[in-house]
């Protein structure tokens, strides 16, 4: 199960294009059973860049999923914790008990927390209503 997480985010980080921090990161997520992945993307103008979570979360929309049912996130050594605007992400399409799985290059897992640890009395969807 989180094998194949595992396994397509070491790959999707493989592609991270990261010339200016140099900092290569990789995210694979579980959707419907189905493994959507991203890397992070920097550019010239560094504001613009992308992180690795938004990568897999919009390959997610593109085919069409809404719910994040795991993810795995891998950076350098230390364990990777999402960003506080991926954070916020990871919380329109999942619930406050996702699972976020921060893992080694090696393919170790390092920390697990839930999306409720990463970012309490989150702001969501159901506060539109
Ligand atoms: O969880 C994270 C943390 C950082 N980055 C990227 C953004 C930037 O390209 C580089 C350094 O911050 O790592 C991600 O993609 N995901
Ligand atoms: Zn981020």
């Amino acid at each position: 199960m989180i094998q194949e997480l595992i396994r397509e985010a070491l790959e999707a980080r493989s592609r991270a294009y990261a010339p200016y921090s140099r900092f290569q990161v990789g995210a694979a997520l579980r959707c419907e059973g189905v493994v959507h992945s991203g890397c992070n993307v920097e550019n010239a103008a560094y504001p613009l860049g992308t992180c690795a979570e938004a990568g897999a979360i919009a390959s997610m929309v593109r085919a069409g999923g809404r719910r994040i049912e795991e993810i795995v996130v891998v950076g350098g050594d230390a364990p990777c914790t999402p960003c506080g605007g991926c954070r916020q992400k990871l919380r329109e399409f999942g619930l406050p008990d996702l699972r976020v799985h921060m893992i080694s290059p090696k393919g170790d897992v390092l920390l697990t927390r839930t999306l409720a640890e990463l970012l309490p009395d989150a702001f969501g969807p159901d506060h539109l209503g």
